[in-house]
């Protein structure tokens, strides 16, 4: 199983996809360590070589991440690639968010080139929420709880997901989709 961590910048993915990954006994992997550690601090290879050749690197990193079973945290920006979109269909992917008060404090360091200050986070979240939503099966906001009850909260939802698709096998041994709900709800 693989499940994915996406949501804006300082929403949490990195620190609480390593405490996910622990508390299930998975492997992790953050694409963005990933870029950084075969090309460098991300606002460096924004200031050198621009934001296409940041997003080229890390969708390599997002399509060798998605394709083996474990935790996997997404760099902010990584949905936006149609080719991660496809991917992400087949995972678990869970969207964790943030609301602007708790943000303050969270980005108060140089490493985000797209986030320099409040309103840039706030612009960039204002255009995104509509993608995130759209590949999210599950969503946990971060913005108050210890990261410990948020990860068990998720741990849970994958818990339950992985005994209903092993309930609900079919004869051949196929698992079916029920364990994605938030599919399922009626509109
Ligand atoms: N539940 C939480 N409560 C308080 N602080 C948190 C919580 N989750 C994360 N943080 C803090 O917020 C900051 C950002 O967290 P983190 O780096 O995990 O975010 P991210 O979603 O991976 O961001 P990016 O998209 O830039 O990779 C860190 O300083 C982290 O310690
Ligand atoms: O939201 C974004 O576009 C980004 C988020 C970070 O995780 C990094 O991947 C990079 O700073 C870009
Ligand atoms: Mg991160």
């Amino acid at each position: 199983m693989t499940i994915v961590l996406i949501g804006p910048p300082a929403a949490g993915k990195t620190r609480l996809g390593k405490r996910l990954a622990k508390r299930l006994g998975l492997p992790f992997v953050d694409t963005d360590a990933v870029v950084v550690a075969g090309h460098g601090a991300i606002a460096e290879i924004f200031a050198e070589h621009g934001e296409p050749y940041f997003r080229a690197l890390e969708r390599e990193a997002v399509a060798e991440a998605v394709a083996r079973p474990g935790i996997v945290s997404l760099g902010g920006g990584a949905v936006l690639d149609p080719a991660t979109q496809a991917d992400l269909a087949s995972a678990r992917v869970v969207l964790l968010t943030v609301r602007p008060e708790a943000i303050a404090a969270r980005i108060s360091n140089r490493k985000r080139p797209l986030v320099t200050d409040l309103e840039s986070w706030k612009r960039l979240v204002a255009a995104r929420t509509p993608l995130y939503e759209s590949l999210a099966d599950y969503t946990a906001d971060t913005s108050t709880r210890p990261i410990e009850t948020i990860v068990e909260e998720i741990a849970r939802w994958v818990e339950a997901g992985q005994r209903t698709e092993d309930g609900q096998s079919t004869e051949d041994g196929q698992s079916t989709e029920a364990g994605q709900s938030t599919e399922q709800g009626e509109s």
